[in-house]
């Protein structure tokens, strides 16, 4: 039997032993994704110094948060706080949209989310599709009534931001035209959202929100409702915190970086944090772009499927490097 939401009951007065992490896993001992974490302005007047910020973050951290993005600071809020609300609502209502079919769409579901997992992670989820819009819409949960509207103000908002960021990336690689990431299939999969909560913890010092890993997709963008948790250093009022995923890393031929990232938990609030994933159809054939790869050298990488990738990646449980073992181009 799956577990029970976190959640869905009253505050933990101890951990569970489902959820205490083995010495050597704790936060204590996981690496931390960066002290500050670089700082693009988008707002700035030199698009050259744009990408150049934009380069030096991706190549150095894969993460970076961008202020002045054109997303009205009450669209990011309303969305969080809709979110928030959403893992208040009663507990049967939240379990209609239960599931450990991690294919369903919307998808409640606790830690990862699998059928028989042993160790817990200090989270719960809701997933929902978000774009194509007219695709997901109709299946949106009616409750909390601020949802609707929020996601509908919150979806195309992300994805001009992530689609911005992607042409920036794509002129500061020297791909043709700017638009790589957009006129093929890399950013043509669905856009999904993961809203997560991690309960207020009575000891996080043996517990995770979620492990270190990288995101297996193109580009994530996150909002959160400004508990710690994730960044050490609280991202600026209004800030986007950006992470590349392991195919910015394949397209750009390594030149970017996907971001580590995990999550701690905090003793005194719930975290509710909106990561939104921008990923390929799922048929995409991933490759380094044309001119990523110097003259008479190999790709990094050999090219493969999506859907190749997620299979990997999900056998492995999101371990960088052994997931990325199955792609590296062999001499
Ligand atoms: O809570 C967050 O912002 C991070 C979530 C995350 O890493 C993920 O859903 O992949
Ligand atoms: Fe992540």
């Amino acid at each position: 039997m799956a577990a029970e939401p976190l959640s869905n009951g009253a505050a933990h007065k101890s951990v569970p032993e489902a959820y205490v992490f083995p010495a050597d896993k704790r936060p204590g001992s996981s690496p931390s994704c960066a002290g500050a974490i670089p700082v693009v302005d988008l707002g700035g007047d030199d698009p050259d110094r744009i990408v150049k910020q934009i380069m030096d973050a991706g190549r150095e951290f894969g993460f970076f948060q961008v202020i002045n993005h054109g997303v009205p600071e009450q669209v990011i809020t309303s969305m969080v706080a809709s979110a928030e609300e959403f893992f208040r609502l009663p507990a049967e209502e939240k379990m209609a949209l239960y599931s450990t079919d991690s294919k369903k769409l919307p998808r409640f579901h606790t830690s990862l989310g699998y059928e028989e997992e042993k160790l817990l992670y200090w989270r719960d989820c809701l997933k929902l599709g978000i774009y194509p819009t007219e695709q997901f819409r109709q299946n949106w949960p009616d409750k909390p009534a601020s949802l609707r509207a929020a996601l509908e103000a919150y979806a195309p908002a992300v994805r001009a931001v992530a689609l911005h960021l992607l042409r920036l990336t794509a002129a500061g690689l020297g791909l043709d035209g700017g638009d790589h990431f957009e006129d093929g299939d890399l950013t043509a999969g669905p856009v999904v959202v993961n809203a997560n909560h991690y309960a207020a913890c009575p000891d996080p010092s043996l517990t995770l929100g979620l492990a270190p890993h990288c995101d297996p997709n193109v580009v994530t963008v996150h909002a959160d409702n400004g508990v710690p948790g994730w960044v050490d250093v609280a991202p600026a009022p209004g800030a986007l915190v950006v992470n590349f995923g392991h195919q910015m890393e394949v397209v750009s031929n390594g030149a970017m970086r996907a971001g580590e990232h995990r999550v701690v938990t905090d003793a005194r609030a719930a975290r509710t944090s909106v990561a939104a994933f921008f990923m390929p159809a799922m048929g995409c054939a991933v490759a380094a772009a044309p001119g990523t790869v110097a003259a008479g050298e190999k790709p990094l990488f050999r090219t493969f499927t999506y859907q190749e990738f997620m299979a990997a990646y999900t056998e492995v449980v999101g371990d960088r490097d052994a997931v990325l073992a199955r792609f590296q181009n062999k001499d």
